[in-house]
């Protein structure tokens, strides 16, 4: 059985406060994307292992063990006693990115395994499940444009469409780690709160619609806040980093003719339409 895990944008993110756990609260929309991954599973005629993983496409770092797919099989295998499986995985998203790569592939292996041998797993503890992989995967369970709280996986209904209009995701050569990123970061109550923000047209969230990863994470990266400078040079209705970083998206109206941009080679460039 196979899915295409796909990537989420980060529309605002407010870091709100530390909590004791060490993680932060924050408040955003998470937007589906389709820029994806492939996942296949196949129970394993070799039954002296449990897990072979195929890795294809782009690298990651780690053992196989530490890949998000294995920790999403072995948090259902001790759940299930699940057969052997073969995994495959194509990843095309780049990681180190705050698109969410390796946690979407972890919620997608969760519900590939649901669907593949019938565990009858209701979406909302697929969400539990999600959750203990990281702070990021819950939101992939039901993966539609969505208000996050807490740690990034309490959610509640957004009234926003941006059906049509197209992305330019640009990722430079440059690995932000999300746990530094937060590290170097002051939480503070929301000067323009998300929920209010996206409630009004996209022409008008240039300056308070705001990722509060970008005042600590552009200095230390200036190649990050150029590439969001270039994305509204070139007529983006709205850009802005997504997630920690260090990849940074543009919206335009779907009547633009987007730009040929040379963003040099050692750079990620993806274009697409949202749904
Ligand atoms: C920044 C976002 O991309 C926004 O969508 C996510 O909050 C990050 O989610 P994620 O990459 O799944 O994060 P995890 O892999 O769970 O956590 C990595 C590290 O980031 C920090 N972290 C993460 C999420 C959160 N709400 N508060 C945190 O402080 C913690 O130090 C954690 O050890
Ligand atoms: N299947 C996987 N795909 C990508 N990264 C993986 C995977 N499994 C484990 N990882 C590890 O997890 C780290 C974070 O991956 P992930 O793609 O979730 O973060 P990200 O792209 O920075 O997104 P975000 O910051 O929004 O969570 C990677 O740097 C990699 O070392």
């Amino acid at each position: 059985m196979i899915a295409f895990p796909n990537i989420k944008i980060n529309l605002g993110l407010s870091i709100t406060e530390k909590r004791p756990d060490g993680y932060h609260n924050l408040e955003t929309v998470f937007y589906p994307v389709a820029l994806e991954d492939a996942l296949e599973i196949r129970t394993s005629p070799d039954t002296d292992r449990k897990f072979t993983l195929y890795q294809h496409g782009m690298e990651i770092a780690g053992k196989p063990e530490d890949n998000l797919v294995v920790k999403a099989y072995l948090l259902m295998d001790k759940e299930f006693h699940l057969p052997p499986v073969e995994i495959h995985l194509y990843k095309h998203i780049p990681s180190g990115a705050g698109l969410g790569g390796g946690s979407s592939d972890a919620a997608f292996m969760l519900k590939l395994l649901n669907n593949h041998y019938q565990l009858g797993v209701s979406e909302e503890q697929l969400e539990v499940y999600a959750a203990t992989l990281g702070a990021d995967c819950a939101f992939f369970i039901k993966n539609r444009p969505t208000f996050a709280e807490g740690i990034g996986n309490i959610f509640s209904p957004v009234d926003l469409s941006l059906s049509g209009y197209q992305i330019m995701i640009i990722k430079p050569d440059v690995f932000v780690s999300t746990r530094e990123a937060f590290a170097n970061i002051r939480p503070h109550h929301p000067e323009y709160p998300v929920k209010e923000v996206i409630r009004r047209p996209v022409a008008e969230w240039k300056d308070t619609l705001i990722n509060d990863f970008e005042a600590s994470v552009f200095p230390q990266h200036p190649i990050i806040g150029d590439i969001k400078k270039e994305l509204y040079h070139h007529g983006a209705i709205y850009a802005s980093m997504s997630g920690s970083g260090s990849s940074v998206f543009g919206l335009f109206t779907p009547d633009t003719l987007l730009p040929e941009i040379d963003w040099g080679t050692d750079t990620f460039c993806f274009t697409g339409t949202l749904k």
